[in-house]
């Protein structure tokens, strides 16, 4: 053997491939405000617009009066409703199959609405005109109870749907009824409940919030009326999707538009819609032939961007006297605000909320969900959650600790003693989804060890005992949540958006001198992609990671993907890349097998090389092939050495955790303390260990905003009440927990590389975690179930209501 050769071990660490803890690439740039975001694109000649917004909930409107912003110096362009009609883009397909008005038409539904759309020299001469636009409004009665509004006298939302029985999800059975969606078996579950032993039943709602990224949404929008060729630069998390979408609704060819999402702030789901904004500035780079760029505000995207939650969820468990359970009955009325928004893929009109038996082996199920119209605005959006994950985790989560009081047992145990077990996988739920790998048990006792969970419960009695002695005043929560997330939609048999299968795609070129560039269908939001698809290029072709540049998001170069959400990218784009990478090395070991003058089947992969079988001594590097392929005439094959891979993942992947909080509350303010956050993830595979714990630590903190005070609230006539981050809750450094992350791995069997999701789980997890804990402070003065969001204020009410406060 060659002297010379380091050891395979070494070699393979020189690559940072899959498991190497390697540095975010990206990061450099980022941390040295190098990042390009759209709000830094100026183009010459660029134009500014911005919204006239609605007061109001729900309004007629009489007229609305221009003259006095056109007349206005520097003002190019008013748009309104009247203008976009003639070109029929005055309304706008939503990705739920509604439609949705860009500008309004005739009326308002919900406040903080696009009304106008001014466009200016600049951003400050847009945002004066705004001012002197006379809309003449005439209020209508407000609807901001998606219960008041299915009453039969409630007033008609949608008139453009007034008479239609039909839509885009079966029959609609009132004016403001959006669909219902049903899955599982009715009778059955009915039939198990009705003679079960014991029975909980709870209304768990999970409050309206935003996903707030720090960038808000925006585009610049030009159009080149030379060569007829359109350029979107916006903050899409689906760039492909949009460019279909926005050449189907305008007539322009699809060659002849092209979306780059650049640098994006966070996305979280948020940047996954399609917003009036963007409508409205193509147009108005269409009318004014120069480019237009609109972003939002901060209030502008609290107000009038996707929305996230908004699902009241009622919910009866039934059990034997021992603690199996035996069904699963839900009902969701689901308010969707003024416009089906919601961004599912299309025959999920409630996302992936059938899997909300959770961790648990539940013979029977049954679901149905109601969608209705209110006056708010639109959207329901994933906030880190994959399509309604986080509401059916917090819904199962939050029933278990109810039947556990109803049983008088411990909430641990009861877990313990209805996860589907190992040898159970796959596992067929009851409401149809086929689990593609877990190990609950393991990691479940995993985490109750790693926490002390009995000398936890020890403490936490004594503390009590201390509490009815008149010794201290705060009390000890111990918060369990065992979830089962289901990421990385989908096989297109069943995943569309808009028709839009949801596969995805690598394309991998080798440079002839052994370094390359991968572009995928997928965009990073600040997740890592430029780190981690790099590394799992690494060891599939035996390429160091560094020598490697990924890139996303231009339509005109990365091959066609459905984009980022859903925690989708590793399972499915990730996928493509390896696949991508494995046929680059099928094309390199006929080259290998050439230059080393033996047959095909007698040189084997040998981490960054082949080398022939029996006979290591005698290889060749990645580098020498890649150069050979270029640069050197070989029979019976092509020069060059490239790759594309699209994939349709056979499954979607089930990543799991579990998540346990220690909290302290104070019975007298209502103020809380985390103690502890332990929060454990089985990501199947893990790509690179210091970003999954990166999603953790980010997840866990936007799951603790959310259940510990994050809310979008409305007041009885449709005024939201925390449109600024005043009123809206955002943890600072000061506010967010210490988390202790740890892990098991299950890989996914049909995944190349074995790769789970995990950006979306911590949210998925840690929510039920901080709420349980909440509850389980007061669980020994009866307390069963209080709505989140759980902020002093309303942990001080429930003290009060429990009679705490003497
Ligand atoms: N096993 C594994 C998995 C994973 N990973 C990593 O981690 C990350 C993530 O991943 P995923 O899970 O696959 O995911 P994606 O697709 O990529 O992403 C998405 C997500 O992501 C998360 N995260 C984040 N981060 C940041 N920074 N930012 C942002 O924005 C964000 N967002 C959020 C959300 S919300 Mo939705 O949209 O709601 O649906 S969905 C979501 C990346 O980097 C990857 O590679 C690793 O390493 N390993
Ligand atoms: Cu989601």
């Amino acid at each position: 053997m060659n002297d010379m050769t380091p050891p395979k071990a070494e070699r393979a660490a020189a690559l940072k491939g899959l498991g190497s803890a390697r540095k975010r690439v990206e990061d450099a740039r980022f941390t040295q405000g190098k990042g390009n975001y759209v709000d830094d694109l100026k183009l010459p000649g660029m134009l500014f617009g911005d919204f006239v917004r609605s007061p109001y909930a729900h309004a007629r409107i009489k007229s609305i009066n221009a003259d006095k912003a056109k007349a206005m110096p520097g003002v190019v362009a008013v748009l309104t409703a009247a203008d976009l009609a003639p070109l029929k883009l005055h309304w706008m397909p939503t990705l739920a199959g509604d439609v949705q008005m860009v500008l309004a038409d005739g009326k308002v539904l919900f406040q903080g609405q696009e009304v106008a759309f001014v466009v200016a020299q600049d951003r400050y001469i847009a945002a004066d005109a705004i001012e002197l636009i006379e809309v003449d409004y005439e209020e209508l009665p407000v609807v901001v109870d998606p219960f008041k509004a299915q009453a039969p006298d409630a007033p008609v939302l949608r008139e453009d749907l007034e008479c239609k029985t039909e839509g885009a999800h079966g029959p609609r059975r009132h004016h403001n009824h959006i669909f219902t969606w049903e899955q599982g078996d009715k009778e059955a579950t009915e039939a198990v409940l009705g003679s079960a032993d014991v029975v909980a039943e709870e209304m768990v709602y999970y409050h309206r919030t935003h996903p707030c990224p720090l960038e808000t949404c925006g585009c610049v929008a030009s159009m080149d009326a030379v060569n007829g060729k359109l350029t979107v630069h916006g903050t899409f998390q689906a760039p492909h999707a949009v460019r279909t979408v926005a050449s189907l609704i305008s007539g322009i060819a699809e060659h002849n538009i092209r979306i780059i999402s650049p640098d994006i702030g966070g996305g979280f789901g948020n940047k996954v819609g399609v917003y009036p904004g963007y409508i409205c500035a193509i147009v108005a780079s269409i009318v004014t032939g120069v480019p237009v760029k609109w972003v939002e505000d901060r209030m502008d995207n609290l107000m009038a961007t996707a929305f996230a939650r908004d699902y009241w969820m009622q919910g009866r468990i039934s059990a034997t006297r021992d603690g199996k359970i035996t069904g699963l009955w839900c009902h969701v009325t689901a308010d969707h605000g003024a416009f089906d928004a919601c961004a599912d893929p299309t025959k999920f009109p409630a996302g992936f909320f059938n899997i909300c038996t959770g961790s648990y082996d539940i013979p029977v199920a049954y679901l149905a969900v109601d969608g209705v119209y209110t006056n708010k605005a639109p959207g329901g959006v994933a906030y880190r959650c994959s399509f309604r994950v986080t509401e059916a985790a917090y819904f199962i989560e939050r029933m278990i600790e109810v039947l556990a009081i109803k049983l008088g047992m411990d909430a641990a145990e009861l877990r313990t003693k209805n996860f589907i077990r190992k040898d159970q996988f796959p596992y067929h739920s009851a409401l149809g989804w086929e689990y593609d790998s877990g190990d609950y048990h393991t990691a479940w006792d995993k985490a109750l060890n790693a926490v002390g969970y009995d000398s936890l419960r020890k403490e936490q009695a004594q503390r009590l005992d201390d509490f009815k002695a008149g010794r201290t005043r705060k009390l000890i929560g111990i918060g369990l949540a065992h979830f089962t997330e289901i990421v990385g939609a989908g096989p297109v048999k069943n995943c569309d958006i808009l028709g839009l299968g949801m596969f995805d795609s690598c394309e991998i070129r080798i440079h002839p001198t052994g370094s390359a560039i991968a572009r995928l269908g997928t965009i990073s939001q600040g997740q890592g992609h430029a780190t981690t698809f790099a590394q799992i290029l690494a060891s599939e072709i035996g390429i160091p990671a560094d020598d490697i540049t990924i890139e996303e998001g231009d339509t005109d170069t990365a091959p066609y993907g459905l984009g980022t959400y859903g925690s989708r990218s590793t399972p499915v784009a990730g996928a493509a890349t390896a696949m991508a990478g494995r046929k680059i090395r099928a094309k390199a070991q006929m080259i290998a097998a050439y230059l080393l003058e033996v047959h095909d089947d007698d040189v084997e992969w040998d981490v960054d090389r082949f080398a022939v079988k029996g006979a290591p001594e005698r290889f060749k590097t990645m580098k020498e092939l890649a150069f050979a392929a270029y640069n050197q005439a070989i029979p019976g094959l092509e020069p060059g050495l490239e790759a594309v891979s699209y994939y349709d993942p056979p499954n979607m992947t089930y990543p799991f955790g579990a998540y346990i909080c220690v909290m302290e509350v104070d019975v007298d303010t209502g103020e809380h303390e985390i103690r502890q956050f332990y929060a454990l993830d089985d990501c199947g595979t893990r790509i690179n260990p210091m970003i999954i714990e990166g999603q953790v630590h980010g997840g866990a903190t936007e799951g603790y905003a959310i259940a510990m005070g994050q809310e979008i609230a409305y007041d009885e006539i449709g005024n939201v009440k925390n449109a600024t981050l005043m009123d809206f809750f955002l943890p600072t450094a000061w506010e967010t927990p210490h988390y202790t992350t740890d892990h098991t791995v299950t890989p996914s069997p049909h995944h190349p590389i074995g790769a789970k999701g995990v950006g979306e789980s911590p949210n998925v997890g840690s929510v039920p975690a901080f709420s349980n804990a909440v509850h389980d402070a007061f669980r020994p003065f009866g307390l069963v179930h209080s709505h989140m969001p759980h902020d002093h204020w309303r942990i001080w009410r429930i003290a009060r209501d429990l009679g705490l406060h003497g």
